[in-house]
């Protein structure tokens, strides 16, 4: 039989998948280091956080593995099985059709995640631009669904120019809800910013938490607003924006960009999240102080700003912790506070006012929001200030181990705790600083030990200089406070009392 030579210009199509062939592969790069930043966080924080947190994070790189698997069964069968085909390109892929549907089920988890932290932040305040967010988010998910059966029911891409109305809508959908979701955050940050406890590392870390923000909110819009904005450009930015997001397209070629550009945009999304892990903000050590806790009592919580560190926040009633350091002069209370803090010891001295801290810590897998106060050095004349028994959940006592007044100091300091509180027992560590100094030693760590024991109290010695045992205070304190606090109870009653 002779073979009837084809026109293909005859076609309703523009029969090129180029666009979607190099979207595709934009995209595999993008899902890779989606992957990475997952497996980053499950060999972080395993154990950290709760397990419907995790199986969040499963489902959403199970989602992004299945859109992933889908775009390139997509172009397998466009561009390779059937290679030299054109008539292929009018009848929808199966894979074309459920990618499409597999990126709106990921689209509208994120965008609920987000409303949901929006909420957070705002103390449970903020209800209107949540709300919004999960109906914009319904929104976009129905459009996609309406847009995967339509081509269902259709088959082929004929009527695709007539369906050209949802992809519009499914992305104003989206450039709505990322929109208030950006302004959203960064309105709340800069109100925490603006009230809370301020300091350079607090700033420094809301800045930062911003600037992801609007990072994030900006790629995620990007891709939307130039599939709807691609029209108005020049004709040469439409030579490029065609390949990539062509907004009402006429041909079949649209379903690939669209479908591709969709996937591109939710792992951007989905990166971007992951991107803004804690470890990074961590690096600025001081916490920051916003608002995000689900517990009604607690006025501040930590908030390292992002996707996967709010998932942790959200799902855990964030339990802080405000912890005293008091002793006398110059025993290496603010070299112990600092080295803790900022990992570093400085060797000169300048005596104290008070400085506040703020660092989260794990302890057996719980993560505490702690608030470290370094005091003015306390001594026989200068008696502590009663302001330290008041919303205290621990006490580390420091003295030194080349100073026998320092720890005579210890007694007195603690006995004055008790009086202003009005209890029998503090949560409290008793520590002897400057054990590098051994040559000095004037305090022996059996007595450091026996009055520990008298009081009722953990005991421990530690260099600021050499970091010996420095992070093993703070724990030590966050157990002194947890064995006075009722299992499940989030907060323990700091101690609030009446000045004798
Ligand atoms: N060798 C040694 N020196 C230390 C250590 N910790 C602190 N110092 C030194 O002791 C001096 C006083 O340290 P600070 O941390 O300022 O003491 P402080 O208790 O905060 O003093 P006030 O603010 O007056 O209460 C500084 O010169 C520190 O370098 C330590 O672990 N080893």
């Amino acid at each position: 039989m002779a073979t009837q030579a084809f026109d293909i210009s005859q076609l309703p199509i523009v029969p090129t998948a180029g666009a979607g062939l190099i979207g595709s592969y934009l995209a595999a790069m993008m899902y890779g280091l989606t992957v990475l930043q997952t497996y980053q966080y499950f060999s972080r924080y395993w154990g950290a956080d709760r397990t419907h947190v995790y199986v969040l994070v499963v489902v959403l790189t199970v989602l992004d593995t299945f859109s992933m698997a889908c775009n390139i069964h997509m172009m397998w069968h466009f561009l390779i099985a059937n290679y030299c085909n054109p008539l292929s390109l009018l009848f929808a892929d199966w894979s074309t059709l459920v990618s499409i549907l597999a990126n709106g089920v990921i689209g509208i988890i994120v965008q609920v995640f987000y409303a949901y932290r929006l909420w957070m932040l705002s103390d449970r305040k903020e209800y209107i631009a949540p709300i919004v967010i999960v109906i914009l988010g319904i929104g976009a998910l129905v459009s996609c669904n309406v847009h995967m059966a339509q081509l269902y029911k259709h088959g082929t891409f004929l009527q695709v120019a007539k369906l050209a109305y949802l992809p519009t809508m499914y992305f104003s959908f989206s450039i709505g809800a990322d929109a208030l979701i950006t302004f959203g955050i960064t309105f709340w940050l800069m109100r925490h910013r603006n009230r809370g406890m301020r300091s350079s590392t607090n700033d420094n870390t809301i800045r930062k938490l911003i600037t992801y923000t609007i990072n994030a909110g900006a790629i995620t819009t990007y891709v939307p607003v130039l599939g709807n904005l691609g029209d108005e450009f020049d004709d040469s930015v439409q030579i490029v924006l065609r390949h990539f997001v062509d907004p009402l397209p006429s041909d079949p070629e649209f379903i690939l960009r669209f479908d591709v550009c969709v996937a591109f945009e939710q792992v951007l999304c989905e990166l971007h999240s992951r991107l803004n892990a804690r470890e990074e903000l961590r690096k600025n050590r001081g916490l920051v102080t916003v608002n995000l806790t689900t517990s009604s009592t607690s006025k501040t919580t930590s908030y390292y700003g992002t996707h996967l560190e709010i998932m942790k926040s959200m799902s855990t009633a964030l339990k802080k912790r405000k912890i005293a350091v008091l002793g006398s002069r110059s025993v290496g209370k603010s070299s112990l506070v600092k080295q803790f803090i900022e990992n570093h010891f400085v060797d000169s001295y300048y005596p104290t006012i008070e400085s506040t801290f703020a660092k989260s810590v794990v302890y057996k897998g719980v993560e505490y929001d702690c608030h470290i106060i370094d005091t003015a050095g306390q001594d026989e004349y200068s008696p502590i200030n009663s302001q330290y028994a008041i919303g205290i959940h621990g006490y580390v006592l420091v003295y030194s181990i080349t100073s026998r007044n320092s720890f005579n100091m210890i007694q007195i300091v603690h006995d004055k705790i008790i009086d202003f509180c009005g209890v029998s027992k503090i949560p409290c560590v008793i520590v002897g600083s400057k054990c590098d100094l051994s040559m000095s030693r004037q305090v022996d760590s059996t007595d450091g030990e026996r009055l520990a024991k008298e009081n009722d109290c953990a005991w421990i010695e530690t260099s600021a200089k050499t970091n010996h045992n420095v992070g093993k205070v703070f724990e030590l304190c966050l157990q002194e406070i947890e064995k006075l606090t009722a299992p499940n109870q989030a907060e323990p009653p700091a101690k609030s009392c009446t000045i004798q």
